[in-house]
C-alpha cells in the first residue's frame, strides 16, 4: 500500500517462552482509525508496544511511517502514544501540562485552551493532576497526546475511565483527527466507540 502509515506483516512476539503474537496483519492509512479488539491477553497492548518501537526484538515485517519504528525522537515527532497513565510533574497544573506540551513544539493541533475546552477540564485547569478523578485524568492524558501535531496516534484502552458522554465525544474527537489525514491505531474493548468513530476493526485471538 504506497501511502499506508502502518504495513504490518505476520509479526509475531514470544514473551517468557509463551507465544503472545502469531502471523499479526495490520495496515493503517491517512484518515483510517483502526480498532484492536479482543479478549483479555490477545496481544492488543504487545501489538500498540510493537508499533511505537517498544516491544524488543518482534518477528515480521514491521513498517510504520517509512521504516521500522523506532523509540527515537524522529519517530515519535510523528506518532503520539496514549496508554498507561503518564508519569506527571510535580508542583505542575493541568493547564501547565499542557501547556509543557504545547512549547515542545511549534506546529501543535491545540492550544492549552482549546485542550482544556475540547477535553472538558476547564473547571479543573488550575488543580494538579492528581486531585482530578480517574476519568479527568484519562481525559488529560489523552489531551497531551492529541494537543501536539502527529501522523498516527497509538492509544491504548483510551475509554478507560471514561463516562458514556465522554466516550461519544472522544469518537468525535477521533474522527476529526483522522479527518485532518491522521491514522488511529487504538487497542479498545468497547464496540461502541469503535462503531462511533467509524473505525476499522481487527480482532485478535489469544496465540496460545
Ligand atoms: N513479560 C511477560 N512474560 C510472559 N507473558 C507476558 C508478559 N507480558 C505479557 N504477557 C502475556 O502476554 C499476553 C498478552 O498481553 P497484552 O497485555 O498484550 O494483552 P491485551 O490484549 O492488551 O489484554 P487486555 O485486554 O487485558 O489489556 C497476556 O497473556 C500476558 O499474560
Amino acid at each position: 500500500m504506497p501511502n499506508a502509515i502502518i504495513t504490518a506483516r505476520r509479526v509475531a512476539v514470544d514473551l517468557g517462552g509463551v507465544p503472545v503474537l502469531r502471523d499479526v496483519d495490520l495496515t493503517a492509512v491517512p484518515g483510517e482509525i483502526v480498532a484492536v479488539m479482543g479478549e483479555n491477553g490477545a496481544g492488543k497492548s504487545t501489538l500498540l508496544r510493537c508499533l511505537a518501537g517498544l516491544q524488543p526484538s518482534p518477528c515480521g515485517e514491521i513498517d510504520v511511517l517509512g521504516g521500522p519504528p523506532a523509540d527515537l525522537p524522529g519517530f515519535w515527532r510523528e506518532v503520539a502514544l496514549a496508554g498507561d497513565e503518564p508519569a506527571w510533574y510535580p508542583g505542575l497544573s493541568v493547564r501547565e501540562h499542557l501547556e509543557l506540551m504545547g512549547a515542545v513544539r511549534q506546529d501543535a493541533r491545540l492550544t492549552a485552551g482549546e485542550a482544556l475546552a475540547t477535553f472538558e477540564l476547564g473547571a479543573r485547569a488550575d488543580l494538579a493532576p492528581l486531585s482530578l478523578s480517574t476519568g479527568q485524568r484519562q481525559r488529560l492524558s489523552l489531551a497531551m497526546a492529541l494537543l501536539r501535531s502527529s501522523r498516527l496516534l497509538l492509544l491504548d484502552e483510551p475509554e478507560r475511565g471514561l463516562d458514556a458522554a465522554f466516550r461519544r465525544r472522544l469518537a468525535g474527537i477521533l474522527r476529526g483527527y483522522a479527518a485532518e489525514g491522521g491514522a488511529v491505531v487504538m487497542a479498545t474493548h468497547d464496540a461502541r466507540l469503535a462503531q462511533e468513530a467509524g473505525a476499522r476493526v481487527v480482532t485478535l485471538r489469544a496465540a496460545s
